[in-house]
C-alpha cells in the first residue's frame, strides 16, 4: 500500500480500489451542528471571518463522517469583497454585491497585493486546520475561477443565465477583461497565500463555465485557469490543482492537459462511462453523483453510487457529488453514500 494520503495520492495519478471521498459543502445547512455554530456567529460572512469558527464548521463533516479531505470553510465571493466591493447576504435568496459595469466602478477596486489584511482570518482558518485536522485527511483551499466570481461582481448577485456578465463582455469587452485581469491576479495572491498557511491542494470552482461557448470558453474560462494555475505550480512546484469546469460538456475533453490541472471535477449532467472514457484518460477525475440522491436516498442511491465507483474504478478518482449538497439533504443518506463507497 502506499505512503500518504489518500486524497493526494489519488491526485497524483494513483488507481486505488477504493477511492478517496469528500463531498462539495459538506460543512452546510444540512448538518444541525453548522446550524448551531452559524447561529452562534451571527451571519455566514461572519461565520467565514471568524477563524475558530470556520475551523470548526471545517471539521464537523470530518468528525461526523470521517471524509479523506476538508475543504477550507469560506466562500468564492471573498475575493470581490477584498478587493472592496460590498457584499451581502440575503437570508433564503443568497449574495447582494454592488455591480461593476463601468470604469469608474472598476477603478474603486482594490490591487491584486491589497487585498490580504481583509483575507487574513482565512489563512487563519488553514493554520488552525493544519494542525487540528487527523493526520490521514487532506486541506483543500480553494477559490472561484475569475469567470465566475466576474459573473457576481457585474451583475451584483447570482443570475439564471449569467446575463449581464454576457453583456458586458460583449458590449465593453476592454472592461469586462480588465475586471478577469484583476481577478485572475488577485485569485493568485490569495492561493498561494492559502498553500503557505498549510492548503495541500487547490480547488477552482468555475461554477457558470457551462454558459462560455466556443472561442469564449477558451478565452474567459480555459485561459485564465490556465495562467493561475501555471503561476501558482512556479511558486509552488507540486502543489496539486482540481478544476471544475461546471456544466464544460464537452470542453471536459482535454480540459486537463491544456490548463495543467492535476484533476477535473465532473458535475453530472455527464455520465461516468463518458468521463471515463473522455477524461480520465489524461489523469484523476472526480465525481459525480447528483446531489438529489441526498435528498432521495435508498436504493437509488446505493446503486448510482457503485455505478460511479466502477466506472471509474480503471483510473484515478475522488469520489464527490457533481454538485454542492442542498440544505435539505437528509445526513444519514451522506453516511449510507460513505458506506456505499468504502464497503461496496
Ligand atoms: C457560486 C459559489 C458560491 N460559493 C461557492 C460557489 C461555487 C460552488 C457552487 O457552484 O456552489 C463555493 C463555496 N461556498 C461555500 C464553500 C465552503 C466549502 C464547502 O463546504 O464546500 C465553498 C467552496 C460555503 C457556503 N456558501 C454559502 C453557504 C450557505 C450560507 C448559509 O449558511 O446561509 C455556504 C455553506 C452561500 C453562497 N455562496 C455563494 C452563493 C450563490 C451562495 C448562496 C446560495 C446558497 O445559500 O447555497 C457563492
Amino acid at each position: 500500500m502506499a505512503e500518504g494520503k489518500k486524497l493526494l495520492r489519488a491526485l497524483a495519478g494513483e488507481t486505488q480500489a477504493i477511492p478517496p471521498i469528500w463531498m462539495m459543502r459538506q460543512a452546510g445547512r444540512y448538518l444541525p451542528e453548522y446550524r448551531a455554530t452559524r447561529a452562534q456567529a451571527g451571519d455566514f460572512l461572519s461565520l467565514c471571518y471568524n477563524p475558530d469558527l470556520a475551523a470548526e464548521v471545517t471539521l464537523q463533516p470530518i468528525r461526523r463522517y470521517g471524509f479523506d479531505a476538508a475543504i477550507l470553510f469560506a466562500d468564492i465571493l471573498l475575493i470581490p469583497d477584498a478587493l472592496g466591493a460590498d457584499l451581502w447576504f440575503v437570508t433564503g435568496e443568497g449574495p447582494r454585491l454592488s455591480t461593476i459595469t463601468s470604469e469608474a466602478d472598476f477603478g474603486k477596486l482594490k490591487g491584486k497585493d491589497d487585498i490580504h489584511d481583509h483575507l487574513a482570518p482565512v489563512y487563519e482558518t488553514l493554520r488552525i486546520l493544519s494542525r487540528e485536522l487527523p493526520s490521514e485527511t487532506a486541506l483543500i483551499g480553494f477559490a472561484g475561477a475569475p469567470w465566475t466570481v466576474a459573473t457576481y461582481m457585474i451583475a451584483g448577485r447570482g443570475t439564471p443565465d449569467q446575463g449581464p456578465a454576457h453583456a458586458l463582455r460583449e458590449g465593453n469587452t476592454a472592461l469586462f477583461e480588465a475586471l478577469l485581469d484583476r481577478l485572475t491576479e488577485a485569485t493568485i495572491e490569495y492561493l498561494s497565500c492559502q498553500v503557505e498557511a498549510g492548503a495541500e491542494t487547490l480547488k477552482l470552482f468555475d461554477s457558470w463555465a457551462g454558459s462560455l461557448k466556443g472561442e469564449a470558453f477558451t478565452k474567459y474560462a480555459l485561459e485564465p485557469t490556465k495562467r493561475i494555475i501555471a503561476e501558482l505550480k512556479s511558486r509552488h512546484p507540486g502543489v496539486p490543482i482540481i478544476a471544475f469546469p461546471r456544466e464544460a460538456g464537452e470542453a471536459y475533453v482535454g480540459f486537463a492537459k491544456a490548463t495543467g490541472a492535476d484533476c477535473v471535477a465532473l458535475d453530472n449532467s455527464v455520465s461516468p462511462e463518458w468521463g471515463a472514457e473522455n477524461v480520465q484518460v489524461d489523469g484523476c477525475v472526480q465525481g459525480n453523483l447528483a446531489s438529489s440522491h441526498m435528498v432521495t436516498g435508498g436504493q437509488a442511491l446505493v446503486d448510482e453510487t457503485r455505478h460511479i465507483v466502477e466506472a471509474f474504478s480503471k483510473g484515478p478518482h475522488i469520489f464527490n457529488l457533481g454538485h454542492g449538497i442542498t440544505p435539505d439533504a437528509d445526513p444519514d443518506n451522506v453516511s449510507l453514500m460513505i458506506e456505499t463507497v468504502r464497503g461496496g
